[in-house]
């Protein structure tokens, strides 16, 4: 790259005070949690495999998905290499290693993901987990935690604990506590007789859940709302606000998905609002289209909305960001790269901001300046600093990455099996 370009554009943001050392300092410490499943269609690897479930869906045929975790890790570590950081991977229980014996979700145990947990080992990878409470027979009517079964609640509760231990795990092993989520699909298709009874329900089966007594410094707690999903159009028990509240009255970490609000809210406007009351939350960044379509996420305006949010309010290290989108019409190691150097793209954009002169814009009362710069910036050279960043961290620079994956796809994707 042009190193005479890159010091041109430096100096126009030490003009306003920016320092461009000061911010790949800082960004290189902030790890994306990467979700394994992208990779695989969501299918995992339990030894007796179930249609996806729970009200997502995966379209699209690319050719070359992984089909086994040796695969899968594969792909991770290429897409790895095109991503500047260094990142977490977020795991599923269905990304469990059995070794060809079934094993149900219930009786699921650490040793089941000792391989993750030594290759995470190897590329210096904390791990994150979430119970998979879909794509099983105990979920075919839709409903987990809250079913009125209270055998089925019971298995769904004994599957969520036995995660929050192989959080745990993560955590001990590898020095740097798991996030264990929570997100389950119960909900009705149609206009529900009683709103209640479920959510009452939902509230005692995570108080069983995290009755259990998991060490905080290697586990840590989130729950995931949404608004509605394939067959939970009317109703969805999990709920931003029943979540919201269950959060704050148990010192858990409510997880927001971008995909899981009405089309015109943004999970960009309620970051503040929850930094006010939360040490801690999570995130799982997505990008809806006309629904939780869970598009890769591309460099818009909620992306760098978000970015700023996170930056502005010094919350990088309390905004734990993870990724959630599959699209199976692109190759898959090719998302992985776009949506998550997009991530970190849209954080480098809000840390070459000068947010504390914005700030007193605002607080004077001088919105026409506030305005001007903010759209002014927008045009600032930014490109050839995050080319610089990923040259920087030795990553590839510009599109340059996609030849990588090109290959990749020749050589190693399109020769499997199916
Ligand atoms: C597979 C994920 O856990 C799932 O997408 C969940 O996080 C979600 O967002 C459901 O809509
Ligand atoms: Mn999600």
């Amino acid at each position: 790259m042009n190193h005479e370009y890159f010091e041109q554009a430096k100096k126009q943001y030490e003009k306003w005070g920016i320092s461009i050392e000061e911010a790949f300092e800082k960004l290189k410490n902030v790890p994306i949690s990467i979700h394994c499943w992208q990779g695989d269609d969501i299918a995992g690897f339990e030894t007796e495999q179930q249609e996806l479930s729970g009200g997502i869906d995966v379209t699209g045929n690319y050719p070359g998905k992984a089909t086994s975790p040796e695969e899968l890790r594969n792909d991770l570590e290429k897409a790895l290499s095109l991503i500047p950081g260094n990142h977490r991977i977020n795991l599923h229980a269905i990304y469990a290693e059995t070794d060809g014996q079934w094993v149900d979700r219930d009786k699921l145990e650490p040793k089941h993901f000792e391989y993750w947990v030594k290759w995470a080992k190897k590329h210096g990878l904390g791990l994150d987990f979430n119970p998979t409470l879909f794509s099983h027979p105990k979920a075919d009517d839709g409903l987990t935690l809250t079913h009125p079964d209270q055998d089925i609640r019971d298995f769904w509760v004994r599957h969520c604990i036995q995660s929050r231990k192989i959080g745990e795990y993560f955590g001990r092993e590898l020095g740097t506590p798991a996030l264990t989520n929570i997100w389950i699909p119960d909900g009705y298709k149609d206009i529900p007789s009683d709103r209640l009874t479920p959510r009452k329900r939902l509230k005692e089966s995570l108080d069983k859940i995290f009755d259990e007594n998991i060490a905080e410094t290697y586990n840590r707690d989130s729950v995931e709302s949404k608004l509605f999903g394939i067959g939970s159009e009317a109703y969805v028990v999990g709920s931003h606000e029943f979540y919201m509240q269950y959060a704050q009255q148990n010192q858990k970490l409510c997880l927001l998905d971008t995909g899981h609000y009405h089309p015109t809210e943004v999970v960009s406007n309620k970051l503040s609002s929850m930094l006010v009351f939360n040490d801690l939350l999570a995130l799982h960044v997505s990008r809806p289209v006309r629904w939780d379509s869970d598009h890769v996420i591309i460099f818009d305006d909620e992306l760098r909305e978000i970015g700023m949010e996170i930056v502005r309010n010094d919350a990088l290290d309390r905004v734990l960001i993870g990724l959630d989108f599959f699209d199976a019409s692109i190759n898959r190691v090719a998302a992985w790269a776009i949506g998550t150097r997009n991530m970190v793209k849209s954080l480098l954009y809000a840390l070459l901001l000068p947010h504390n002169y914005l700030k007193q814009l605002q607080e004077e009362g001088n919105f026409t300046e506030r305005l001007a710069l903010m759209e002014e910036f927008k045009t600032y050279p930014f490109g050839i600093i995050w080319d610089y960043y990923c040259e920087w961290m030795g990553v590839p620079v510009g599109e340059s990455w996609l030849t990588d994956v090109k290959d990749y796809e020749k050589n190693v994707q399109l020769k499997r099996e199916s």
